[in-house]
């Protein structure tokens, strides 16, 4: 309620099985060039080159100093299909291991959202009931921040933003960088580094999970400050799927605090918040070569 970012532990991920996806993710990202954007972002999947992109559009700077590799969700073919990959051949067991990473994100999230249900009084299969958990926009996201400092004092690895959709997981190498901000409103903000908890994932509500609970759960304000040296994590998002309308929790209302926001079909945000996070850098900036 305070943070909207808390930590996970007990997760029952295996911490030899995620070495290995940073262990991959690394190999994918040390890919020459060509290789990578032979698998150029399309219907939000797959490559997105160093500063391609931008959680929080400025007119006239440079995008955010991170690339990144996306993996849609794998629970409904039509969509699973939409997803690219790097060949068997250049990158053996690549496929496979993400997917399997992927299963074991969407059990946890699904387990975590029940928790936060419990945690509102409501019953834990809530979250289904209200269809957000039927085939959700679920992503995951590899990325990784250069060492190299670049030239403008205004870089961000990631620009400061929140997150669109109900729960973000995220695990991280360690290196320092992530910050939040409690307050959004709050000027000048402050900005509080977030530390790095061995083998636990750090959990953060997003704006759609924000609005369900009218503000009591928060969708906080966060960054990735570069800091010189590389960095790499890895962020689940679970969204819900694009034809549920949230809308806040009656639960979450009083006379003295009536809704703040009013119903929103899930897919339309999220739509909108793409939209402005690549079309403010030329997009296919993708294309570079
Ligand atoms: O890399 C990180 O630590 C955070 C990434 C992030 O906030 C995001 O991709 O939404
Ligand atoms: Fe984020």
């Amino acid at each position: 309620m305070e943070y909207g970012f808390f930590y996970l532990v007990n997760h029952n991920i295996d911490k030899e099985f995620v070495r290995e996806v940073f262990n991959h993710s690394n190999n994918f990202f040390s890919l020459p060039l060509e290789h990578k954007t032979n698998l150029a972002r399309k219907a939000y999947r797959g490559y997105t080159p160093l500063y391609c992109e931008q959680l929080n559009p400025a007119p006239d700077s440079k995008g955010d100093s991170k690339e990144s590799f996306y993996i849609g969700t794998l629970e409904d073919t039509t969509s699973a299909n939409l997803n690219q990959w790097p060949s068997q051949e250049l990158l053996p067991d690549w496929k496979p291991t993400m997917e399997s990473f992927f299963w074991k994100l969407l059990t946890v999230g699904k387990e975590l959202l029940s928790l936060i249900a419990l945690s509102l009084n409501l019953d834990e299969g809530f979250f289904k009931k209200i269809e957000s958990l039927n085939k959700p926009e679920a992503f995951l996201r590899l990325l990784r921040y250069p060492g190299e400092l670049g030239s403008s004092e205004e870089e961000y690895g990631s620009s400061p933003h929140t997150d669109y959709g109900m729960i973000t997981l995220l695990l991280t190498d360690g290196v320092p960088g992530l910050q939040i901000c409690k307050d959004k409103f709050k000027q000048p903000q402050i900005w509080e580094d977030v530390t790095h908890v061995e083998g636990a994932f750090i959990v953060n509500i997003g704006d759609m999970m924000e609005r369900w609970t009218n503000c009591l759960y928060r969708s906080t304000l966060h960054r990735v400050m570069p800091t010189g040296k590389e960095r790499y994590s890895v962020a689940f998002f679970l969204d819900p799927p694009s034809d549920c309308v949230v809308e806040c929790f009656e639960t979450c209302c009083t006379d003295s605090s009536p809704a703040r926001f009013p119903p929103i079909r899930s897919g339309d945000y999220l739509n909108e918040r793409f939209r402005v996070t690549y079309g403010s850098v030329a997009d296919l900036k993708a294309s570079v070569n």
